[in-house]
């Protein structure tokens, strides 16, 4: 990979000069049209190479006809993944695979594989490959995922992952993670309880049942004590880097195979976007949200581009690629 990166000079590789993309192509990367960033981000573009090579674009074509939204999002604990997991399911229909949910799951049956996962869990560190990849991989097959998209939440969590879910034909639209101060983390992490007969998520202290009946009987995940919750902060941060460099990866191997690969990125306000294209992979946009906002500004940004690429991905070939 590195003599790959060496041997291609970088601007050419993610500037070629001077051709300019069709206008449904440019605007169809704008989340936030009226800020300065985005100007900028559309001068960019117009001075960037056609978003898709005319080789690809049949393959875009092929894939917006047939795909559903396939999104990945990812933060920290207790960074809102849940509240906005809920909120894009209830809007777009994808189906909600959380990782964490799968295993919690696989412990209560009480298999051996949920038995070694629980080690791992308590000790708030990664469980191994073997038992997540394959679990995942089962769960994206389904029909209910392949028919109506999917939301994946809490993987992939290394560029092992990753790359394994690649391996088996599985990527991507959009990543998202969402961002949040760590104290902040912490003090949601132990306040937080579930209510096992509604499912609802509580908050002691910043959204307490509604009843004494319902406060009685709020459970706590055994994960969410003070103590575990930094070891999996620990782990988060440590991991999160390795699955956003995935995507360089990514832009990497394009060269390999002498394909083009597109790259730029921006920031407006809270909100981060950073798009990466070659031929293997199609189009991914990593947003970074800071998850501080209220959960409903939190949305915003993300309904903002989740619509932009469904619109995308239903729009008729000739609008979008001509
Ligand atoms: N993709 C994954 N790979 C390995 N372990 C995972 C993965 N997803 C979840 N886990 C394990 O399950 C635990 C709980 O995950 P989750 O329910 O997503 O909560 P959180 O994101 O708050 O840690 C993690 O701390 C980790 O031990």
């Amino acid at each position: 990979m590195a003599g790959c990166v060496n041997s291609i000079s970088p601007p050419v590789t993610l500037y070629p000069p001077r051709v300019s993309p069709s206008p449904a192509a440019r605007s169809s990367f704008l989340f936030s049209g009226d800020s300065v960033h985005s100007l900028y981000r559309l001068r960019r573009v117009s001075r960037s190479p056609s978003i898709v090579s005319p080789k690809f674009q049949k393959q875009i074509v092929t894939a917006e006809k047939t795909e559903p939204l396939k999104i990945m999002i990812s933060g920290a604990p207790a960074s809102g993944k849940g509240t906005q997991c809920e909120l894009i399911t209830h809007k777009y229909g994808l189906v909600h695979i959380s990782a964490g949910d799968l295993l919690r799951a696989e412990i209560a049956s009480g298999s051996e594989n949920g038995r070694r996962a629980k080690e791992y869990m308590e000790k708030g560190q990664l469980v191994p490959d073997e038992i997540v990849v394959m679990m995942v991989k089962d769960r994206l097959s389904q029909t209910d995922s392949k028919q109506n998209g999917w939301l994946l939440d809490g993987y992939p969590r290394s560029s092992s992952q990753a790359t394994a879910l690649k391996g088996f034909g599985f990527q991507p639209d959009l990543f998202i993670l969402l961002e949040v101060p760590e104290d902040i983390l912490i003090e949601r992490v132990v306040g937080r309880r579930l209510d096992p007969v509604t499912g609802k998520i509580y908050h002691l202290k910043y959204s307490p049942p509604e009843t004494e009946e319902i406060a009685a009987r709020l459970t706590q995940r055994f994960d969410d004590t003070e103590e575990k919750a930094k070891l999996r902060l620990k782990t988060h941060n440590q991991n999160v880097s390795d699955v956003l460099s995935m995507y360089d990866d990514i832009t990497i191997k394009a060269c390999d195979f002498h394909l083009h690969s597109f790259h730029f990125s921006f920031a407006v306000s809270s909100l981060t976007i950073y798009v990466k294209q070659n031929e293997e992979t199609s189009v991914i946009i990593i947003i970074q949200i800071k998850g501080t906002r209220s959960k409903e500004e939190v949305f915003a940004h993300i309904d903002t581009a989740l619509s932009e690429l469904l619109q995308q991905k239903n729009s008729a070939p000739s609008s979008l690629l001509s």
